[in-house]
């Protein structure tokens, strides 16, 4: 009895974590998204003209309404793409971020994201796809990102997923995007429990 109390008092003195991965192909905006991110919840972040290519993995850990989240941003570049599934397991969401001026590579774009979706590892997790660059005027409609993006989706069954505009550049939608995937971590919670730190 001592132990559960003790357990429910400790629990109760901290906050939630939840692990988000971000991925997506490189030049696609994950880095930027997150320094803007980091920006919109602490006021701390990089310059963005500061940002190079992600060869390792960019770890942020930011306070969003009452829980935290732990974001993951790692490299795009296909030879780095074997590495993704190394954080699958540990990762209660997945962000996955879209440039959405790039139609030469929008069949690339699909097939990272469907092997992504189709591990057994990240089932039932929420997904939130990206349509990033909306500041561009060569990007492409939001609508026709979602009917290609919900296509792969549709094939996630019961898990949360969702197409958002964004801007990392200029921050367009990314308080939205960090609120969407907080009210769908919470609802997910028996199936996959944050940390509590
Ligand atoms: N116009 C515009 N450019 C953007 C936006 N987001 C990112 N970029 C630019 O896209 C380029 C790549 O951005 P990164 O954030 O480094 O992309 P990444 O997905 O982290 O790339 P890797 O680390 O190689 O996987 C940079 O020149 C950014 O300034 C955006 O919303 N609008
Ligand atoms: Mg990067």
């Amino acid at each position: 009895m001592f132990h559960l109390a003790k357990g429910l008092y400790t629990n109760w003195n901290r906050k939630e974590q939840y692990s988000i991965l971000i991925l997506g192909l490189d030049n696609a905006g994950k880095t930027t998204f997150l320094e803007t991110l980091k920006k919109e919840f602490t006021n701390a972040s990089k310059p963005l003209e500061k940002i190079t290519p992600t060869v390792g993995q960019n770890v942020a850990t930011i306070p969003v309404e009452n829980c935290n989240l732990k974001l993951w941003d790692v490299g795009g570049q296909e030879a780095l793409r074997s590495l993704w599934a190394e954080y699958y397991l540990q990762a209660h969401g997945i962000v996955f971020v879209i440039d959405s001026s790039d139609r030469s590579r929008l069949d690339e774009c699909c097939n990272a994201l469907q092997n992504v979706v189709m591990d057994d590892d990240v089932e039932g997790i929420p997904v939130l796809m990206l349509a990033n660059k909306q500041d561009r005027e060569d990007r492409m409609e939001v609508q026709d990102i979602k009917e290609v993006f919900n296509k792969i989706a549709e094939h996630l069954g019961a898990r949360d997923s969702r197409v958002l505009p964004i801007s990392a550049l200029n921050g367009q939608g990314v308080r939205e995007a960090a609120e969407w995937l907080i009210v769908r971590l919470k609802r997910n919670k028996d199936n996959k429990p944050p940390q509590y730190k």
